[in-house]
């Protein structure tokens, strides 16, 4: 009945991020090995030159060490060399050695593979051509062409006879410069035009010292012209090598104007495409992690496994079959029969699914969740009537024990390990226990709420974790937001690898509230400059961007570069609403709005999801939501949409939205030691020179415009400078009170008394602190003005 399969966690853990390529360390060492093997080659076909002879007897004796060798390399030498040269390819043989030998550079530099897959189709493809041509020369020495190219050469003069063969041979050699080398008579025919334009400057520069006077007679009108010429065409030379001839003939016409755009711009396209094809085919394509190119994941041992000697959840028998007695015997109570039921069970919480006898109404079920609640003794029951997309009932009971879902488990899991995302988190399992991975690019931004203790910061590590064990710190970058102070210094280590901050801060972790304001309307000015980037290259998001970026299709030098994700975690929202209101919501609701598209992502975290901290606006702009337990149904409801938030029974146990369904999760558990041996790993690794910098934002310098123009001033001006210095506190309610005046006025008022330096800046929910201590030295400073 119960769905007891308890899946085993076969996925095999992940040291770096493909599990096809080689570990670094394992790259050098095959590298070292192969330039190694392939120069032992090269030393053994040399010496096989000058010792073929005398060895060839030893050959059949290969394996009788008696027998002596005189190859450099002795019998392997001897043996290898013989197979390649003699009885393969001749001279051309030597290829094989310089292959290996380049193949083991490759490796150990870390160089692009795709130009070595290239080096090997060329070389073995021009070493048997050069192995049949030698074929001709068989007769003069047999190791020329080798046993191959003496065959394959005999055997075309066989069907083509000598003449056939050699235009053949002609034919390839054709093939291969045009292709691989590229030389077409075009080519050749510039290039000898440009050495011909070279010696005649040379010959200009030196003439025009010594001609200077008698130039103007001696010089025919065609010499004129091309003194010119040749000054014009210097700043184009790097663009457009090819065409300058081109241009010169434009350029020395009448209307330069008209005629010099149309062609720049057919020549700097064809140059552009020309050039990120040719960039590509000599550097491979850009490569963002090459800076940090020795980087290692994180490890999966870094992890603890809770499950080790447990073996995932454990299924309660006894305990599955009450529930199902109890489920059944109350909904009898009430009349209500049940066709058939079936539970699955997942680690904090069993679902059963009811499917009753036709003709009962869904919502008397749902009515008697209390009395259900009640004979179950249980706490945490959810009805879910009727689950989306299933005709049936759910009822979730939570298990008597539960069992943590581990970090580990769901980052191990093929799931996670194969999500092609591009910001994959693992949430944790659902009750069917599955891992659940999500894309927080597709979300694009995500909310959280629950009450204390119960989980959310666990759940904010959680997703950090799952980002730095897929991401490389070239390709997202975190600023975290931790108005608690504790919460999130353990990232503090990986600041040079992964997170952002404002250019003259210190820390990278913000702690400080008025310093989030800041951060916030820098990310804007980083949202809208990169919306300009993506105009400028013609793509609708980041990620086409950044594949065009890749194709080198993008110049560095006009500003472009490849573009990390940006994860802004705010872990405490409520307590910055409190203090800054609008000056946080409306950034925080423009970056919602707008930066799906460029690749910045908000997820915020609070502890009181009430309706003046998620107003409406950000609501709004979050549709992916998770609750952690909650205290009332109403807040439940403004986090949700829905109740039953307030039914969870804490300890990661979370209802997870994207805007339609509810989802219940357990959440993957990391714990603080956990993360701190992550970020140790990673902070102990090379490093950037600093933290990825957002761009400068001078704010204003006190949040608000102040009018600092003294004949702008409120009529009440001085009048409220007397109330406010004589109550000894600075704040606009107590003017509004005393003068009786609207809330906009007595707050311009304040600003005003602020720039006349009567009161202190802004300070969040405090009072402004009073600067002048009485009432003269308010009047003595007033008059001094
Ligand atoms: N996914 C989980 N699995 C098991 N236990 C958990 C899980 N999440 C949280 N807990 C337990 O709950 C405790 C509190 O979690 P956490 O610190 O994340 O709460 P919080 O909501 O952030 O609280 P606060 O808002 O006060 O910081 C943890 O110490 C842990 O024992």
């Amino acid at each position: 009945m119960a769905k007891g399969k308890v899946k085993k966690k076969t996925a095999k853990p992940r040291f770096s991020k493909s599990s096809l390529t080689l570990s670094p360390k394992n790259k050098v060492l095959l590298g070292s090995f192969l330039f190694l093997f392939g120069l032992a080659l090269l030393m053994a076909f040399v010496s096989f030159l000058f010792t073929w002879q005398a060895d060839q007897s030893t050959l059949s004796q290969l394996g009788n060490r008696e027998v002596e060798t005189q190859n450099l390399l002795s019998k392997f030498g001897a043996g290898i060399s013989n197979f390649f040269i003699y009885e393969g390819f001749g001279l051309p043989a030597f290829a094989i050695a310089v292959l290996t030998m380049i193949t083991g550079i490759y490796f150990f530099f870390n160089l692009n593979k795709k130009a070595l897959q290239r080096f090997w189709f060329w070389g073995i493809l021009v070493m048997i051509w050069l192995s049949v041509f030698l074929g001709f020369f068989a007769s003069s020495s047999s190791l020329l062409g080798g046993t191959i190219g003496f065959e394959m050469n005999d055997y075309l003069q066989d069907y083509l006879g000598f003449t056939g063969t050699l235009l053949l041979l002609t034919f390839l050699m054709i093939v291969y410069l045009v292709v691989r080398l590229k030389i077409t008579p075009e080519k050749i025919f510039t290039s000898f035009r440009k050495t011909k334009n070279a010696v005649t400057d040379d010959f200009k520069a030196a003439a025009s010292v010594s001609e200077e006077i008698k130039r103007s007679k001696e010089e025919t009108s065609e010499e004129d012209e091309e003194p010119e010429l040749i000054k014009e065409p210097v700043p184009l030379k790097p663009e457009t090598p090819t065409v300058t001839p081109e241009k010169v003939i434009i350029r020395s016409e009448e209307n330069p104007d008209d005629v010099e755009m149309e062609v720049e711009t057919a020549v700097e396209e064809e140059v552009e495409d020309n050039l990120s094809k040719k960039l590509v085919e000599d550097y491979g394509e850009f490569d963002p992690t090459l800076e940090l190119k020795n980087y290692q994941f994180p490890t999966l041992e870094l992890l603890k496994d809770y499950n080790a000697n447990g073996g995932g959840i454990t299924i309660d028998q006894e305990e599955l079959e009450e529930n199902k007695n109890r489920i059944v015997d109350t909904l009898k109570n009430y009349k209500i029969d049940i066709a058939q039921i079936k539970a699955t069970v997942g680690p904090t919480v069993t679902l059963y699914e009811i499917i009753p006898e036709a003709g009962i109404r869904i919502s008397k079920i749902k009515s008697l969740e209390d009395d259900i609640a009640l004979s179950l003794s249980a706490l945490g029951i959810r009805i879910i009537a009727p689950i989306p997309g299933k005709g049936t009932i759910g009822i979730e009971v939570p298990n008597k024990k539960s069992s943590i879902v581990s970090m580990r488990s769901v980052i191990a899991s093929p799931k996670f390990q194969h999500a092609e995302m591009e910001l994959p988190m693992a949430l944790g399992k659902t009750i069917s226990n599955e891992t659940f991975v999500v894309d927080l690019a597709k979300m694009p931004h995500l909310l959280m709420a629950g009450a204390t203790g119960q989980g959310k910061s666990v759940g904010l590590n959680a997703i950090l974790t799952s980002l730095l064990y897929s991401k490389h710190p070239a390709e997202v970058k975190f600023i975290l937001v931790d108005p608690k102070k504790v919460e999130l210094t353990l990232f503090n280590k990986i600041e040079r690898h992964y997170l952002a901050k404002l250019p003259d801060t210190e820390e990278a972790i913000i702690t400080d509230n008025t310093k989030v304001i800041n951060t916030l309307n820098s990310l804007c000015i980083e949202m809208d400059n990169r919306y300009e980037l993506l105009k400028e290259a013609m793509v609708r998001n980041i990620k086409e961007y950044n594949t065009k970026f890749k194709a080198r299709k993008l110049n560095p030098e006009n500003g472009h570069k490849f573009l990390p994700y940006i994860v802004l975690v705010v872990d405490e929202f409520a307590d910055l609403i409190m203090t800054a209101g609008k000056e946080v919501e409306t950034p925080i609701a423009r970056l919602a709005q707008l930066a799906r598209a460029i690749g910045i992502h908000l997820i915020i975290a609070t502890q009181r999801p009430s309706v003046n901290v998620i107003t409406g606006i950000i609501k709004a702009n979050f549709p992916a939501r998770i609750a952690f337990r909650v205290t009332s149904k109403i807040d439940s409801r403004t986090i949700l949409d829905s109740q039953g938030a307030d039914q969870l029974i804490g300890k990661g146990d979370m209802l997870f939205t994207q805007g339609n369904t509810l989802l219940r999760l357990q959440c993957a558990f990391v714990d603080t030691p956990e993360v701190d041996k992550i970020t140790e790993f990673i902070g102990s690794q090379k490093a950037y020179p600093d933290a990825h910098h957002l761009p400068e934002y001078s704010g204003e310098e006190s949040g608000t415009g102040l009018d600092i123009d003294v004949s702008e001033r409120d009529k009440l001006f001085r009048e409220a400078a007397e109330v406010i210095v004589m109550a000894q506190q600075g704040s606009a309610s107590l003017l509004q009170r005393k003068l009786k005046l609207g809330y906009n006025r007595a707050g311009r008022i304040i600003d005003q008394l602020e720039a006349a330096g009567v009161v202190g800046p802004f300070e969040g929910s405090k009072a402004r602190q009073v600067l002048i201590q009485d009432l003269e030295s308010l009047n003595q400073l007033l008059n001094e003005e």
